[in-house]
């Protein structure tokens, strides 16, 4: 299957801080990707330098199986969903007819009515959770192959992130576009996303599709100490008389002391932010 996001050795640096480091991904089409990290790993580095909007220090990245300058067929919806607080919503899909040659007006008008935007409202009087409906309607309308999202929902109370990770995943699934969603917010990921990318200092700590990393971690609960041999322990939590680790599972337990249980996402997310390199 042909990769929507390929970075080699990726990286870049401002003066002498690299904001990513080595970042080497091979993304799959189809998928809703969930790109998670703390402040300041390198989530919105990462979705400029593939949407061609920074030029990488080091390593390439491939975009649709081309650079990084595809913008027709690539949607952007950057960080706090930015729009033209002076312009109406109407005004704004007038804009994006203009801009886009892919541009689909009849998607956009019926998506404005069915998300409850007036049209006649500016931007600037529109509530952060309709601000966002318009910043992704603008970005779907455009008709991409693939559509980057940074942090759309940040802001947003958790209603309104419910209603539009909703509404993106519909139109994921209608259009059969691919998505990239950045986010610090697990909940979010957890709902929306099959592929997971989990990014902690700069760097790709985690990545696959979700069903697979989990099948592929357990938590082990069992006596203070380290894990049973075999198992790579991604996170621990020791109190007096107990160790609980989120582990690979490369091996079976023989050690009937230690529990084996599923491990959730976030578990597993914050397992390995909180790993210590
Ligand atoms: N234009 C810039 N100039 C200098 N440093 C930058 C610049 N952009 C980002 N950085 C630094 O690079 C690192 C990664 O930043 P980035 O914005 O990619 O993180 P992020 O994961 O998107 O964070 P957040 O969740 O807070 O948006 C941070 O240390 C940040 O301070």
């Amino acid at each position: 299957m042909t990769a929507v996001l390929r970075a080699e050795g990726l990286g870049k640096r401002y003066g002498k801080r690299w904001a990513l480091t080595d970042c080497t991904l091979d993304v799959p089409s189809g998928h809703v990707v969930g790109l998670v990290g703390p402040n300041g790993a390198g989530k919105t580095t990462l979705l400029s330098l593939a949407s061609g909007q920074a030029t990488p220090s080091a390593g390439r990245v491939t975009v649709l199986g081309g650079g990084p300058g595809r913008l027709a067929r690539v949607g952007f919806v950057a960080q706090d969903t930015p729009t033209y607080a002076g312009l109406t919503v109407a005004e704004h899909l007038r804009l994006g007819a203009r801009l886009n040659p892919r541009w689909d007006d009849a998607y956009a008008r019926e998506r404005v009515a069915r998300v409850g935007l007036d049209p006649a409202r500016r931007a600037g009087r529109l509530s952060g959770g309709q601000r966002a409906q318009l910043a992704l309607t603008l970005g779907l309308a455009k008709r991409p192959e693939l559509l980057f999202l940074d942090e759309p929902v940040a802001a947003l109370d958790p209603l309104a992130r419910r209603a539009f990770v909703q509404g993106l995943m519909e139109a994921a699934a209608e259009q059969g576009i691919s998505v990239v969603l950045s986010s610090h917010l697990v909940s979010d990921v957890e709902r929306a996303c099959d592929y997971l990318v989990v990014l902690v200092g700069s760097r790709v700590r985690l990545a696959g599709e979700t069903d697979a990393l989990l099948a592929a971690h357990r938590r082990l609960t069992g006596p203070p100490g380290a894990p049973p041999p075999g198992w790579h322990a991604v996170g621990a939590v020791h109190a007096e008389r107990q160790s609980s680790y989120i582990a690979r599972a490369d091996d079976p337990v023989p050690d009937p002391a230690w529990t084996v249980t599923e491990v959730g996402l976030e578990d597993l997310v914050l397992a390995y932010m909180s790993e210590e390199r």
